[in-house]
């Protein structure tokens, strides 16, 4: 299986990724990946640590670390190129004008020694979305007012450690959005936030995202917040992705044991008969020691030697899933 079908988006996708891989020498880290987000439709991105998703949002920016090698093909709408292969200087224009994103920790995305008005509007000037340093300013304050920080004007003026973490998270999201991108990825922005600042958070991602109908892209762990913000789910182990559908029929009716698993472990109502918090047994593999066949056979409560074969996707065209002996059906 090297490409996972989707549901098609009426408006047509905003983001289309077809066998993406990622790896390093020999070592597949991300392979086979393959989905669309429509126009202003919202996607969570999920798995445990390791299971590739972060690889994932870097390959569709053109980020990935040194050394990291990406194949297979990434097309925005409006773009005329594969993402990938685009060379550095044309991926600099796409980079926070058609997408963008947010990623966990904000001090190291933005510049400890510049005035954070200065920071949103420079994304502006940098992409000619506004024509004179004076218009990009006002729109910074604008944007800083939107992303509700309050006195807009005096943050304008701060430098960013003079900010909370939650305001930090904030400004980010304005650069983000500062030209009004088709798809925002945001990579567990609110993971190292309080609680109460995380659910507000999340509001406002939701909120601003709807009210431009930009696409998203939620990576998390957690699985409220992808029923709480997105509509559809991709769910990623070992690098590749094993389930993927609407929020609530995967939730409710997952198909994939990790799915199953991954379910499970977040439900903090159910404990085992010693009083602990069910988890999916075994840890996630390093890149390179997963087994062959189905990657999750190891880990599985359900795997026979049928799994030794890599799972062909099956399923409904708009719930689909890997796995040899899924959910619901007798062995
Ligand atoms: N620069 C790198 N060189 C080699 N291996 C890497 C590199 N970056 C990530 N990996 C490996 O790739 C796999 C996927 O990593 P990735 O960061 O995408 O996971 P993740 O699902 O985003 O996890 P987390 O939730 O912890 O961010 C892991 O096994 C990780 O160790």
């Amino acid at each position: 299986m090297t490409h996972v079908p989707d549901t098609a988006v009426a408006t047509g996708p905003v983001l289309t990724v077809d066998d993406l891989g990622v790896q390093v020498g020999p070592v597949h880290l991300v392979q086979g990946v393959g989905f669309t987000i429509g126009s202003g439709e919202r996607v969570g991105l999920i798995g445990e640590s390791g299971s590739g998703k972060s690889l994932t949002a870097l390959a569709l920016m053109g980020l990935l670390p040194e050394g990291l090698r990406a194949s297979g093909s990434i097309r925005l709408r409006g773009v005329p190129d594969d993402l990938l292969g685009t060379g550095e200087r044309r991926l600099a224009k796409v980079r926070g004008r058609t997408v963008s994103m947010v990623f966990q920790e904000p001090m190291t995305a933005l510049n400890p020694v510049m005035r954070v008005g200065d920071q949103v509007a420079e994304v502006m000037l940098l992409h000619g979305t506004r024509n004179s340093r004076a218009e990009a300013a006002a729109a910074a304050v604008d944007l800083l007012d939107r992303v509700r920080l309050p006195d807009p004007r005096a943050m304008a003026r701060a430098f960013p450690h003079q900010l909370s973490g939650g305001q930090r998270q904030r400004v980010m999201l304005a650069i983000a959005l500062a030209n009004d991108p088709a798809l925002l990825i945001c990579d567990e922005p609110t993971t190292a936030l309080d609680v109460t600042v995380q659910a507000q958070m999340l509001d406002l991602i939701g909120e601003l995202a709807a009210e431009r109908n930009t696409a998203l892209l939620f990576i998390t762990h957690d699985l409220a917040v992808v029923a709480t913000v997105c509509q559809r789910v991709l769910v990623m182990y070992g690098g590749r992705v094993v389930e993927t559908g609407d929020v609530y029929d995967v939730f409710t009716t997952p198909r994939h044991r990790y799915t199953e698993g991954l379910i499970a472990a977040s439900d903090l109502s159910v404990v085992d008969e010693r009083g602990r918090l069910r988890t999916i047994p075994g840890a996630v593999p390093n890149g390179g020691e997963f087994p062959d066949g189905c990657l999750f056979r190891t880990r599985c409560p359900a795997a026979t030697t049928r799994c030794e074969r890599t799972p062909e996707w099956s399923g409904a065209p708009g719930h689909g899933f890997a796995c040899w002996h899924p959910v619901g059906e007798d062995r």
